[in-house]
């Protein structure tokens, strides 16, 4: 028989609260279940075809997101049983193929650029693993990224995918301008002299020069001062102010691209003149805002956050202007104020990126890594999706392989449990976008597999986060029903979740096995695929569990994603509740 827990929230709060709480004491739960033999836990569900048949209406859409290290082909859409199922080929291959235990947990998100903007270049990102894909405000017009978005949703629609789209404002830091004229990019060589300006040219600009988008800058600025483009990808010396021009002698060359970040240091400090008073949000961004809500992006990342004032400032113009509300915002941690204002800022918001670009130009570059660190844990412990951005493998813009210290960051951002990675110039505008999305997918596998044979569970601390006691509830289901799942070796967690509330909770517990995220609503079912070990489907379901997973089950094994024996802890945020079974 099937072994079901449920816990029914009083209606008055305070009517059960003593009970309820004696319930959840969380080490004493569930003490018997480890030693249940497995055959007790099983659950004969009856025939369920007829029921199948009636259910004309019910689909299940799949996302790519377990996507493994297996074929790269791309293989269209299945649809055997029209009418009741809709799956990616790729999960469905990856399932079959493998099993729950192969498929990837980490999420990766591509930047789109020149080079991946086509349909099947996109479409080969998706059957690469892409999960998210990111546009950048700062580059391109509003109609090239409308065209990307445009042509994302179609894919989704066309095969099943469920890839999300976030959308990143420009920030009003100090940048370059466009480098005019037909050359993407230009060459700076050591003891060159350029002049930096804040004059409006028409393009083509005089040679060595380069525009700058904020006024204040020839003011700011001093002679002495070093200049770093990219965070120090190229470094200038100041050596002479002439009216709105700054004549600036190269010291370390390098590649500037356009609209690259420029910061200037004093006496090896950062200098945060009035350049720190220019709001997070421009008004240009705004605009980036309301074209973001007007297209539906599933997130939108704001950069150079600073507070959490932001944060929520942004957050009820969204709920003022969109529909459902449903755009989630990233706080891009890319700044001295944001590591200050780390954990407000992260409460506040939907999910961080740790921005290691920007980061790197703010901070000391040795302060880097251990801010990534304290950045995804804060993250994982508030339960709010963390992204590690920025040269995970930057060499890959120019060569086919990455270097070994390429591979050892990716590997520990993936050991730290972070929920996604992701690609910037390497798939915008480098020369092997999917062999960089390739080692990505591979390398995440490894390292989760690696730590899975080592049995390495997770020992953080996760701190209560529910703010009503039904959240508590809700919270405490997800955290034993996640170590009932490594305890007794579950092939799969199954949650029903109309918010996908419950699926992150799980997901922040980064159990050992893939959790099946069952949710009602297309545009959550694109946010979970940005969490850890989500495998997020779309599928009408009711209020009744056992029918909902009789149905589930049928429609899983009718595609051979799941076999009889498989064995599933369910949860479900409409009757709290945990039940233990092997598929029938
Ligand atoms: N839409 C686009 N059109 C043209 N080039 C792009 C586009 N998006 C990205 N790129 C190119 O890819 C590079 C890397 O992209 P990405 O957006 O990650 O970098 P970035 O500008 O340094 O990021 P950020 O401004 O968020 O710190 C950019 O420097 C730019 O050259
Ligand atoms: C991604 C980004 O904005 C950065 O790394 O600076
Ligand atoms: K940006
Ligand atoms: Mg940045």
């Amino acid at each position: 028989m099937a072994q079901a827990l449920h816990f029914l929230i009083p209606t008055s709060p305070s009517a059960n609260r003593t009970f309820s709480k004696l319930a959840f004491s969380k080490p004493s739960l569930f003490p018997s279940f480890r030693r249940i033999p497995m055959t007790v836990v099983r659950k004969q569900i009856s025939a369920i075809s007829s029921d199948l048949e009636s259910q004309t209406s019910s689909r299940i859409l799949a996302s790519d997101n377990g996507k493994g290290g297996g074929a790269m082909e791309a293989i269209p859409a299945l649809q055997t049983d029209s009418s009741s199922i809709e799956v990616d080929a790729v999960t469905e291959a990856e399932l079959k193929e493998n099993g729950f235990r192969s498929t990837r947990r980490t999420k990766l998100v591509c930047t789109i650029g020149p080079t991946t903007c086509g349909f099947e270049q996109l479409e080969a990102l998706a059957v690469g693993g892409m999960n998210v894909a990111r546009i950048n405000m700062c580059h391109g017009t509003r109609d090239w990224h409308r065209r990307v978005i445009e042509r994302v949703r179609r894919l989704n629609e066309e095969k099943g995918y469920a890839v999300a789209i976030m959308m990143d404002t420009e920030g009003s830091e100090i940048h370059m301008g466009d480098l005019g004229g037909s050359a993407p990019s230009a060459k700076a060589e050591d003891g060159e002299i350029w002049t930096f300006s804040v004059r409006a040219f028409d393009s083509p600009l005089p040679e060595h020069t380069i525009s700058v988008n904020y006024d204040g800058f020839a003011e700011d600025v001093k002679v002495g001062d070093e200049l770093l483009v990219d965070g120090g990808m190229v470094r200038f010396e100041v050596i002479e102010k002439l009216g709105p021009d700054v004549k600036c002698r190269c010291t370390d060359p390098g590649l500037l691209l356009p609209r690259a970040n420029l910061t200037f240091w004093r006496d090896g400090s950062l200098v945060r003149e009035r350049n720190s008073m220019l709001p997070t949000i421009s008004s240009k961004d705004w605009l980036d805002i309301d074209f973001g809500i007007a297209e539906g992006v599933d997130f939108i990342a704001i950069s150079f956050v600073k507070s959490a004032e932001v944060i929520n400032h942004l957050k009820s113009y969204i709920a003022a202007r969109s529909r459902d509300s449903d755009i989630a915002v990233i706080a891009k941690i890319e700044s001295v104020d944001s590591l200050k204002n780390l954990k407000e800022i992260i409460q506040a918001s939907d999910g961080a990126m740790v921005a290691r670009g920007d980061l790197g130009a703010q901070i000391p570059l040795e302060q880097v890594p251990s801010a990534q660190q304290k950045i995804v844990q804060t993250c994982r412990q508030l339960n709010k999706p963390v992204i590690v951005a920025s040269q995970l493998l930057e060499s890959m813009i120019e060569y086919p392989t990455p270097t070994r210290a390429e591979v050892a960051d990716v590997s520990e951002a993936v050991r730290q449990r972070a929920d996604a990675l992701m690609l910037s110039g390497e798939s915008a505008m480098g020369q092997f976008p999917e062999k960089a999305l390739t080692v990505l997918r591979s390398v995440s596998l490894r390292i989760e597999r690696w730590w899975r044979e080592e049995k390495r569970h997770e020992a953080m601390e996760l701190p209560d986060i529910a703010s009503s006691f039904s959240d508590s509830i809700s919270e405490e289901i997800c955290n034993s029903a996640a170590k009932m799942a490594n305890n007794l070796e579950v092939d799969a967690l199954f949650v029903y979740t109309k918010t996908g509330h419950m699926a992150s909770l799980l997901s922040r517990c980064r159990p050992d096995c893939p959790i099946f995220a069952f949710t009602t609503s297309t545009s959550v079912r694109r946010r979970l695929n940005l969490q850890w070990g989500l495998i997020p489907f779309r599928l009408n379901f009711s209020d009744d569990m056992e029918s909902n997973l009789n149905r589930t089950f049928a429609l899983l094994k009718a595609r051979g994603m799941i076999r009889s024996g498989d064995l599933v802890i369910a949860v479900s945020d409409m009757l709290q509740s945990i039940q233990v079974m092997n598929v029938p």
